[in-house]
């Protein structure tokens, strides 16, 4: 299905939105006006870009998937999993100790030159960034009653998350980075999520106020998401069992946020930590994607980046890990293991269960490849004819996702393409008949 696919997007589902809601503020075009604009910025940013998964076979894919996980293979998820995080059920993100080499550095000092990165950050003093709310540390003290544990409704690699409320009434969540002088790799991280969130700007992407820098404290402020991440919904704790069709909205609207970051931002944004946990909902589950700590510009004037790895245990490109180049391409491998988790429902890497179910994604496509899909889905949901020919639709996009070769994935704007086309099939085998 094609661009024209989302008119039909446009019809009468009481959640649809318009396109322009999906991309940036400002963009007023049709949906398919849009994405052939952006098609062509994307093609001449990088030839690795513009190749889409080729038409290739299912079985062509899962055998090149399968080689992905073959023993002896050093390189293989399941041994970088091990080495990276011994509890891998904890899933969270790691630093991997491998440094690649500086071919990105045009980029990086394209970055500089852009006074993007570090500029007005360098001091120490209270500043606010250029035509960002301006916020002052007393305000932000009293919105989240002084950091009161009370208050606090995450925690991450680079810090914890509290929930406030401005003195206007808006509701923000506050991340506060770690405090540690000696890591200087950490002030990096959280300066880049700033840097990153500064340039976009999207319905599906948690939506940035601003920056504070106070003597020690370094404090992101954030639109609060207030309906928890997708990894607690799967796993039930909010009581409630997330709807099949409810996760595929999710799976759109998480394809929509990414391919904006790859296409249409200024400059093309790749995510890297890709993950159910940085998916928020709102209340009525749409997602937004968040945590923008590992995100890197991507280059415009060159097919990848080389750059240390990062990520999540269990979400990582395998040709990244073994390469090093960072392309748009590693976050559609790590969506095509989160379109997994939302079938199953299961985390990527579940340590507890038979070798053979360890490693999600491949357990999933080994039974899609014999035709036992439907083995797969998370047994809270009810198993229709809706249900049995999207899974098998998702599975086939997830494989795409999930090749070993970054050249065979899909583009991110190819993965909605596709979703919509499932939901839509989805919605007419799921619509009750009149008997
Ligand atoms: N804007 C927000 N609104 C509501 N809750 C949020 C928001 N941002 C983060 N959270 C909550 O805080 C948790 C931690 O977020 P954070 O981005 O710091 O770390 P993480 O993604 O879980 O881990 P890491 O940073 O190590 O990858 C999230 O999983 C989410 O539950």
């Amino acid at each position: 299905m094609r661009s024209g696919s989302s008119s039909s997007n446009a019809g009468s589902a009481p959640r649809r939105r318009p396109m322009s809601d999906l991309i940036c503020a400002g963009a007023s075009a049709s949906a398919s006006d849009d994405l052939s604009r952006y098609s062509v910025a994307t093609t001449t940013a990088s030839s690795e870009r513009s190749s889409g998964s080729s038409g290739r076979g299912a079985a062509a894919f899962l055998d090149a998937f399968r080689s992905c996980f073959a023993p002896g293979d050093a390189r293989s998820p399941e041994t970088s999993l091990s080495d990276v995080d011994s509890d891998a059920s904890h899933q969270h993100s790691q630093s991997l100790s491998s440094q690649g080499s500086t071919s990105g550095s045009t980029f990086e000092s394209r970055r500089s030159a852009r006074g993007l990165y570090g500029s007005t950050l360098r001091n120490s003093s209270e500043r606010e960034i250029p035509g960002d709310r301006k916020f002052t540390l007393p305000e932000i003290q009293k919105a989240t009653k002084n950091f009161s544990p009370n208050l606090k409704i995450g925690q991450g690699g680079s810090g914890t998350v509290y929930k406030g409320q401005l003195s206007d009434g808006t509701l923000v969540a506050v991340k506060r980075a770690k405090k540690n002088m000696y890591d200087k790799h950490m002030g990096h991280e959280f300066r880049n999520e700033i840097e990153t969130l500064r340039c976009i700007e999207h319905l599906n992407l948690v939506r940035f106020h601003g920056f504070l820098e106070f003597g020690g404290e370094q404090l992101i402020i954030v639109e609060y998401v207030p309906n928890g991440n997708l990894r607690e919904h799967l796993e039930g704790l909010n009581g409630k069992v997330l709807e099949f069709s409810v996760r595929l909205e999710i799976a759109i609207d998480v394809a929509h946020a990414i391919t904006y970051l790859h296409t249409y931002s200024d400059q093309p944004v790749i995510h890297r930590d890709i993950k159910s946990s940085n998916i928020l909902l709102t209340n009525n589950c749409r997602a937004k994607v968040a945590d923008f700590g590992f995100a890197k510009l991507a280059p415009t004037d060159a097919t990848h980046v080389s750059t240390q790895v990062k990520g999540t245990a269990g979400y990582l490109d395998p040709e990244y890990l073994r390469t090093y180049q960072l392309t748009e391409k590693s976050d559609v491998y790590s969506f095509g293991v989160l379109l997994v988790e939302l079938v199953t429902g299961r985390r990527p890497i579940e340590p507890k269960r038979a070798i053979v179910e360890r490693v999600t994604a491949k357990w999933a496509m080994e039974k899609f490849s014999k035709g036992d899909a439907i083995l797969t889905l998370d047994p809270n949901l009810e198993v229709n004819d809706a249900t049995n020919l999207a899974i098998e639709k998702m599975y086939e996009l997830a494989l795409q996702c999930l090749a070993p070769k970054k050249r065979n994935r899909p583009s991110m704007r190819r993965c909605a393409e596709i979703l919509w086309s499932i939901r839509k099939d989805y919605r007419e085998l799921a619509r009750p008949t009149s008997s």
